[in-house]
């Protein structure tokens, strides 16, 4: 299969061309730069017009036959899109050969998987417009977990730019933590969904003042002194950032089962994140693939290397149906071009390595907060003091406002060690039935009630007895009586739902009808706007 792959969602207008025999990827780039500020979506689209049929020129002067045409549908700046999409259409009528519409973020996962030969990895996307873990279950990408805002090399651009930087600013960003020192900043992770808002309004506000010159007296807590030195902003600002990637990616790992790992997109081009995640993986026993730079920025070679296996499995597009979509998300995409496969956890017993802990289970459970070398020293200590702190606490209290939990027998918030009982046969996600995720519900709402949220409800984090449900795992709850916040607790459950169980609608159905029972019906209204808001904008 030889396919030509045309790219220009945004700044990179890019065609290349793929050979599947000789695995094979030409690329030609012709990069938006904007002369001041950030991407202009009518100047990007003017690059797009006047590069686009150059940069195919050039690809196709490489090509030996074309068998297919695949262009990015989505998702991306409509005006861009529409340009590539008119180029890819009427290139695909005058070879005479089909058309492919690729969605971008599932070819920034793609290209991961196919240049490593990993069977089913879980995949990190960390580009300029996106954040999200992906894992491949029931013929689809489902989103583990994503940011709530920003993507994460929109928040460092933005960052840059309040510092006069030009566009792109990840690449700035990074050159100048070089020379950086630790300060605090935010840490926002809500099961595997995360938020660089907080962090990013910190940093500006910490490098705006002038530096008074005395580092001794910074505060802790999440408020941070102005007139920090702009390297060590740079510095903390990636090794929050990047921390809060890793964790989430190595949740997802750990709620699925599975032990390779991939990234994607312009960000993976940071030296700091690929250390950390692979400094996670190594721990773990698992296998991390980055791709080379030239298939991590935005490029063509990756929408061709798709395009091959969705124009082999038969996934092309009439003309009249090619309409792009600004909004194409990747759990949208049907995957035609893979078997029914799933990652799935086998049940452990004896020592489980968790995401956050090692488990030692025998007449008692010890758990664990073991340091993470991947994290900066400070926000580490700061992470397992603080989380081991929350479990003891809100493991007790939602016993006392009935919800079923271990007794905790000992707890060392210095040395992230717990002593709790040994409760249930065996996790949720072994027997995973609507009658048993109502009950989940009826929990939730229980502790919403009560004025806090779990904060990492999952299949894995409770537990099945013959009369109970035991809830456990309360290291990210928190005090909160917003019904966001309690609406994003369900959020959490439901998506890692979405990942894992074999009926996923009958158990949404079933945990709400629980969360009906007791909570209140205002936190369900959220739920379904907090969905509605696709990646919560
Ligand atoms: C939809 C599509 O248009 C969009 N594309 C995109 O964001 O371009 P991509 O090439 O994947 O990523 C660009 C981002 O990657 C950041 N970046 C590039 N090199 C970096 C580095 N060394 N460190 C940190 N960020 C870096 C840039 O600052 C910029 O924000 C996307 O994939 O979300
Ligand atoms: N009190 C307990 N009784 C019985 N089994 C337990 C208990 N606590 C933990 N486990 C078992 O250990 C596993 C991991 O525990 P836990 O979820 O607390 O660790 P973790 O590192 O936070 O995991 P993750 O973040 O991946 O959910 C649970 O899924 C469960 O199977
Ligand atoms: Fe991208």
């Amino acid at each position: 299969m030889r396919v030509l792959g045309i790219e220009g969602t945004a700044w990179a207008a890019s065609a290349a061309y793929f050979d599947s025999e000789t695995d094979e990827v030409f690329i030609e780039s012709d990069p938006y730069q904007p002369a001041s500020g950030g991407i202009h979506p009518r100047e990007a689209a003017e690059h797009m017009a006047g590069a686009i049929p150059e940069v195919i020129e050039r690809a196709l002067v490489e090509a030996e036959s074309v068998d297919a045409v695949a262009f990015s549908r989505g998702p991306g700046l409509g005006p861009c899109l529409r340009i590539v999409a008119s180029a890819a259409r009427a290139l695909a009528q005058s070879l005479d050969v089909p058309l492919v519409g690729v969605n971008h973020m599932v070819a920034h996962l793609e290209i991961g998987r196919h240049r490593s030969g990993f069977a089913n990895p879980v995949c990190l996307n960390a580009s300029g417009a996106n954040a999200h873990v992906l894992g491949y279950h029931d013929g689809r990408y489902q989103v583990l977990g994503e940011t709530m805002d920003t993507g994460v090399g929109n928040a460092l651009d933005k960052f840059a730019r309040h510092l006069d930087w030009s566009h792109p600013g990840g690449p700035k960003v990074e050159e100048a933590a070089r020379e950086g020192e630790y300060v605090e900043l935010p840490y926002v992770v809500k099961g595997m969904d995360f938020s660089f808002s907080g962090i990013m309004s910190a940093a500006k506000a910490a490098v705006e003042a002038p530096s008074t010159g005395n580092r001794d007296s910074k505060s802790s807590g999440d408020a941070v002194d102005s007139g920090e030195r702009v390297e060590d902003v740079c510095f903390s600002l990636q090794e929050t950032v990047f921390a809060m990637l890793t964790e989430v990616a190595e949740r997802a790992l750990s709620l699925t089962g599975s032990d390779e790992l991939v990234l994607g997109g312009g960000v993976g081009q940071n030296a700091r994140l690929r250390g950390m995640l692979e400094t996670m993986c190594e721990a773990r026993g698992a296998s991390f693939f980055a791709p080379e730079p030239r298939f991590l920025r935005d490029n063509a070679g990756m929408i061709a290397v798709l395009g091959a296996k969705m124009a082999a499995a038969g996934d092309t597009l009439a003309i009249e149906d090619s309409r792009v979509d600004s909004n194409f998300r990747p759990d949208q995409v049907d995957v035609t071009w893979r078997g029914e496969e799933s990652v799935s956890r086998p049940a452990g017993d004896g020592e489980v390595v968790g995401a956050e802990a090692v488990v030692e289970i025998g007449d008692v459970v010890r758990k664990r907060r073991l340091a993470k070398e991947y994290r900066h020293p400070a926000l580490d200590e700061r992470l397992r003091r603080e989380r081991t702190a929350s479990e003891a606490r809100l493991t007790s209290l939602a016993r006392r406002e009935g919800v079923p939990t271990p007794v905790v027998r000992d707890v060392d918030p210095r040395e992230g060690t717990l002593t709790l009982e040994r409760v249930g046969r065996a996790d949720l996600s072994a027997e995973l039935t609507p009658e048993r995720v109502r009950e989940l519900g009826r929990h939730l709402a229980t502790l919403h009630r009560a004025g806090f949220v779990h904060g990492d409800p999952t299949p894995r984090n409770a537990r099945l007895s013959e009369d109970r449900l035991y809830c456990i795992d309360f290291g990210l709850g928190y005090h909160t009586d917003e019904a966001e916040d309690h609406a994003m607790d369900l959020h959490v459950f439901e998506r890692s739902l979405a990942g894992t169980a074999a009926d996923f609608e009958a158990c949404r159905e079933a945990v709400e009808a629980g969360y009906r029972e007791d909570g209140e019906p205002a936190v369900l209204e959220r739920l379904r706007e907090i969905e509605g808001r696709g990646r919560y904008r």
